[in-house]
């Protein structure tokens, strides 16, 4: 005899994405009305330390009274177990409760690392999200996507974690590099390839400009991260169409793989990777062209050292995918603009000429 006994679960997390100039005074109400003022664990990138170390200490500390920093260096190559176990055992060792808020403060890597951390300690405190990059805007803070590389694979350990609140304060956007921002452009490329191709001729406008934070940046990062907040309500644990954020990435993060994490900057894969995607779609009989990249491919010609030329071992990166399924790679492409579409790949050997093409466009 047996028992069946139904367990329903829902995890529903409603938060909200600030997006703005300055936002010390939404932060500061924010975490008055949600948690004590005892302690705060900020993690923050190394760079983005020196740089606004005054700014984050003197905001935290206007309502906590313990502030713990953690710093995390640089760098794709953080985004590692070490660095997880480092930093966990730091905050276990300076003693933290379930209500005690994570505050993430950096770009990718450090909201990825951290994301990750916070779903780790005490199986879970609240995570918060200050990204200071443009790729973490209009991207990685938006999502609970958290985790780590490792050495089989791109972000193979992990979990979803959402954040309770997003702070996009385009104020850090003033010291962001210009290999930076255009890294970032990536991610909001995609937006322009899988949902609204209007976004190629934006960006184009404003990469003509000095790359600083102003009104139309503003209005490109929120049109993002909104497309970005809309896949995600739709399918939050990717088992659909949020699969669809991930064009060019497959590609992509076989690229970061092949030339060691940290050679290349995940967008500029990326960007690569859309590349790949687009010519790979219009072999297959789609009306798109990778005409939509010419305006931005100098861009990351200038940027980008070398990509990785070994296609056979390409190839082998794409199969750790995480899509992969019964074995064989899910490769995002697209109908057209604006209407991407899965299309399983087995026989890796048909994405010799779309590699071939590829790398040819970066030499
Ligand atoms: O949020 C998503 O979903 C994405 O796929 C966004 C990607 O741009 C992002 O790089 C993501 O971290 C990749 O996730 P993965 O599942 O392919 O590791």
């Amino acid at each position: 005899m047996s028992h069946n006994i139904q367990v329903d679960i829902s995890y529903e997390q409603d938060y909200q994405i600030r997006v703005g100039q300055g936002l010390q005074k939404e932060f500061l109400s924010f975490c008055a009305d949600r948690y004590t003022p005892d302690k705060i664990v900020v993690v923050i990138d190394e760079k983005v330390q020196r740089l606004h170390e005054r700014k984050v200490q003197v905001l935290c500390e206007e309502y906590f009274q313990d502030v713990l920093t953690l710093t995390v260096p640089e760098g794709e190559a953080s985004k590692s177990m070490e660095q997880w176990k480092r930093l966990v055992d730091q905050i276990l060792e300076y003693g933290v409760e379930r209500n005690t808020p994570l505050l993430a403060v950096g770009g990718g890597v450090t909201g990825d690392l951290a994301g990750y951390v916070a779903s780790s300690v005490l199986r879970g405190i609240p995570l918060l999200h200050m990204p200071t990059t443009l790729l973490a805007m209009v991207d990685s803070s938006i999502g609970g996507k958290t985790g780590v590389n490792h050495s089989t694979g791109k972000n193979l350990v992990g979990a979803f974690n959402q954040p309770e609140a997003v702070f996009m304060d385009l104020d850090f956007l003033q010291t962001l590099e210009q290999t930076e921002w255009i890294t970032g452009m990536a991610e909001i490329l995609k937006y322009g390839a899988i949902r609204d191709p209007d976004i190629f001729g934006k960006l184009a406008e404003l990469v003509k400009q000095p790359l600083e934070p102003s009104e139309e940046w503003q209005q490109v990062i929120s049109q993002s991260a909104q497309i970005k907040t809309d896949i995600v309500q739709e399918d939050t644990l990717e088992a659909g169409k949020r699969a669809y954020l991930n064009f060019g990435h497959t590609f992509g993060h076989a690229l970061e793989k092949v030339a060691g994490y940290g050679s290349l900057a995940h967008g500029e894969a990326v960007f690569a990777g859309m590349i790949a995607a687009t010519y790979y779609s219009k072999q297959l009989g789609a009306p798109v062209d990778d005409i939509q990249f010419e305006a931005f491919l100098p861009l990351y010609k200038r940027q980008i050292q070398a990509l990785p030329t070994n296609i056979q071992a390409l190839n082998t990166a794409m199969r750790t995918d995480k899509k992969v399924k019964n074995n064989t790679v899910q490769l995002v492409l697209l109908k057209e603009w604006a209407s991407p579409y899965i299309q399983p790949c087995n026989d890796l050997s048909k994405l010799e000429k779309v590699w071939q093409y590829t790398l040819s466009q970066f030499t």
